[in-house]
């Protein structure tokens, strides 16, 4: 079994900060489990053009307003502790913080590690693990 820590892990290169958003990579491709696990702190006021082509993710808010919209349909959900939004279908997808949001994000294909968006709002299927293995 493997145990790990949020604030251990936020001092550590497991935390990745980004354009609006930072993330804990708390469970990684390389523990072999299938899937990868973040906490994921989106900044007030981020606006975030995204598109996982190559991912399936699945994102719960735990605290924070915002919405998202699926840019497809042009249908805004809002966003608020409790909610699940379930990118089934490689939605593309604009997030938007009213507040600071943390969410716990699920990753299928899971992540190496230090992914940042390409210029689709997509993550490369291929990218750098953390060298922190704790
Ligand atoms: C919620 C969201 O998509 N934020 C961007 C970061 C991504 N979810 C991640 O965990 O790496
Ligand atoms: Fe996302």
């Amino acid at each position: 079994m493997i145990v790990r820590n949020l604030q251990e892990a936020e001092k550590g290169n497991r935390r990745i900060v980004s354009e609006g958003w930072e993330s804990t990579r708390l469970l990684l491709k390389n523990d072999n489990m299938g899937f990868s696990f973040h906490i994921t702190t989106i900044y007030e006021g981020a606006n975030l053009n995204l598109h996982y082509q190559n991912h399936l993710e699945s994102v719960y808010c735990m605290s924070g307003e915002g919405e998202v919209e699926t840019v497809a349909d042009g249908k805004v959900y809002p966003i608020q502790p409790g909610t699940i939004y379930i990118l089934d279908k490689h939605d593309k997808h604009i997030l938007r913080a009213k507040t600071e949001m943390k969410m716990a994000c699920v990753f299928n294909p899971p992540l190496h590690g230090k992914e940042v968006h390409n210029a689709e709002g997509a993550y490369e299927l291929e990218a750098e693990e953390v060298s922190d293995n704790k």
